[in-house]
């Protein structure tokens, strides 16, 4: 059966519906991309083909766009679930131009640069197993040590031909250097240091390259809170774009000319290129086909990168009884069963504490029901301060079980060659990658899976361009209307 533009039941170019093998392409039509994924990637990109006046749609399997940006508002004030810092306070941040003109709030919980300190210490109150606050001297110390340790394992790498883990190379460096071993509390001080570098990376230790855990540019500005949330960007950036909700794209293939979309309840949508932007996760788990299959080197980077875990629990209570800084800390002898709650009292006024969880203890926390997730918080809140009250409301993530996301975001495991990202981000005919995990720069974060966005819908607008040609009324734009300079500063509650 031959089906020819016109035929479709929804818009332009697309159509769902059976589709035949031949597709005839009118004279002059504008050319059109399928976004896959509603993530604020799929959104960025869409963006940018649309205002490039492209035909663009975004097919989306959450009954929510955000993906992992995930604002809750069920505590009566907006509560980040998924990602909750802009990391970089600074006008080169990609996404600082639509957090200025909405206007948006942010409280810096570091003006440091570095991965391992997007809190300053000050701002912390740590507490042993048996609710006794630590010394700050004893926090700075430890500090102090630990980076020595961190300094010590970069000659570590440099003596390796393999590849490593961070775990492996820190416990050769305290061999060689037992002083830096440290006694009692002081070594749960320096498992908690081990906890905030796994939380980086959403993964333990044992997992992370030593090759390449430091090699991530980060911004400058430090790492400022979305005080309302990071729902307004992605609303904004939504707007008058064309998303399909409860969309979920099931197979793709990838043909000489187009490529045809099919949803799990068997429609058929088809567009002269697509741009994937799911999360690793879900393209590990082969939860898409593509035919033809993608080629071995893009299904090896794809199944080389690490996809870690966090997870989320917030609590609501309806008093405050704990102390104004910004972190509480419990240390303890294992990174595993060290915790750390960010208190949203201090930077937002709301009495709400949120637990957060990487790695195996975030697996862990999913494997129970959420009441049981709650009381295990709740017990460690409990050794810090007895009289603790139990919350009036809470809300439990489940990013690694989640069936639309698996996971939280990529990080680099032991033994990544150093091409992956390029071949994760190498299209495949007519197909492009976006997502976090493709950044050139910033991988796992909002602003990255911004840019990847960007990127992934420039290389397909000059892929189309080149392809289709004589594509006169396509107007080319370096980018994204939204980059016209808005007079404003980032608003920063704490310098
Ligand atoms: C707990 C947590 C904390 C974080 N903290 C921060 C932080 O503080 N700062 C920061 O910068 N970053 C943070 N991040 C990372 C950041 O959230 C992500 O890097 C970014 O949001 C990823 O955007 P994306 O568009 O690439 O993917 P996503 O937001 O995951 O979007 C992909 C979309 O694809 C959809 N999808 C999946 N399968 C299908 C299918 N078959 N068909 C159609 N659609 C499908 C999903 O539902 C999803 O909406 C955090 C993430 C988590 C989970």
């Amino acid at each position: 059966m031959e089906v020819k533009y016109g035929d479709d039941s929804i818009s332009g170019e697309f159509f769902d519906g059976i589709y035949g093998s031949l597709v005839e392409r009118p004279h002059n039509a504008l050319p059109s991309v399928i976004v896959i994924g509603g993530g604020i990637s799929g959104i960025a990109a869409a963006r940018m083909l649309r205002n490039a006046s492209f035909k663009v749609i975004v097919m989306e399997s959450q009954d929510r766009i955000g993906g992992r940006i995930h604002t809750d508002y069920s505590f009566g004030c907006p509560v980040d679930m998924g990602a909750s810092w802009l990391h970089g306070v600074c006008n080169e941040n990609p996404l600082s131009h639509v957090i200025r003109r909405l206007g948006l709030t942010l409280y810096r919980t570091s003006g440091d640069d570095s991965i391992l300190y997007d809190h300053d210490l000050e701002s912390y109150a740590l507490f042993d197993i048996n609710g006794h606050q630590v010394p700050k001297k004893m926090v700075i110390e430890v500090g102090v040590a630990f980076q020595k340790i961190l300094d010590e394992t970069d000659k570590v790498r440099d003596e390796q031909t393999d590849d490593i883990s961070v775990k492996e190379a820190i416990s050769i460096v305290l061999d060689r250097y037992p002083d830096l071993r440290q006694e009692g509390v002081a070594c749960e001080v320096l498992q908690w240091y081990i906890c905030r570098m796994e939380a980086w990376f959403a993964a333990d230790a044992d997992m992370i390259s030593l090759k390449a855990w430091d090699q991530e540019r980060v911004l400058s500005g430090g790492h400022g809170l979305m005080v309302q949330g990071y729902d307004p960007v992605i609303k904004a950036l939504s707007r008058d774009i064309d998303i399909r909700l409860n969309h979920r794209v099931v197979k793709i293939v990838n043909g000489y000319k187009k490529v045809v979309v099919t949803l799990e309840d068997g429609r058929n949508f088809v567009a002269d290129a697509a741009i994937v932007t799911v999360p690793l996760g879900i393209l590990k788990s082969n939860l898409i086909e593509f035919e033809p299959k993608l080629p071995e080197w893009k299904q090896s980077a794809i199944s080389d990168l690490g996809v870690g875990n966090e997870n989320k629990i917030a609590l609501k209570f309806d008093n405050v009884f704990w102390p104004n800084v910004e972190y509480l800390g419990v240390v303890a002898k294992t990174s595993y069963s060290c915790g750390y709650f960010l208190n949203l009292h201090k930077a937002t006024g709301n009495p709400v504490l949120v637990y957060m969880a990487a790695g195996a203890l975030a697996d862990d926390l999913e494997k129970l029901s959420d009441e049981a997730a709650v009381g295990f918080v709740m017990s460690q809140l409990k050794q810090m301060f007895p009289d603790a009250t139990n919350p009036v409301q809470y809300l439990v993530s489940h990013w690694g079980t989640d069936p639309n996301i698996l996971g939280c975001y990529s990080y680099d495991a032991v033994g990544n060659t150093e091409d992956i990202y390029d071949r994760l981000r190498a299209p495949v005919g007519n197909l492009f990658f976006g997502g976090e995990a493709v950044s050139v720069d910033h991988q796992g974060s909002v602003h990255g899976a911004y840019s990847a966005g960007i990127m992934a819908a420039e290389n397909c607008q000059m892929h189309l361009m080149q392809r289709l040609g004589g594509l006169e009324r396509v107007s080319v734009v370096a980018c994204r209307e939204d980059l016209v300079e808005a007079n404003v500063p980032l608003q920063i509650s704490r310098l």
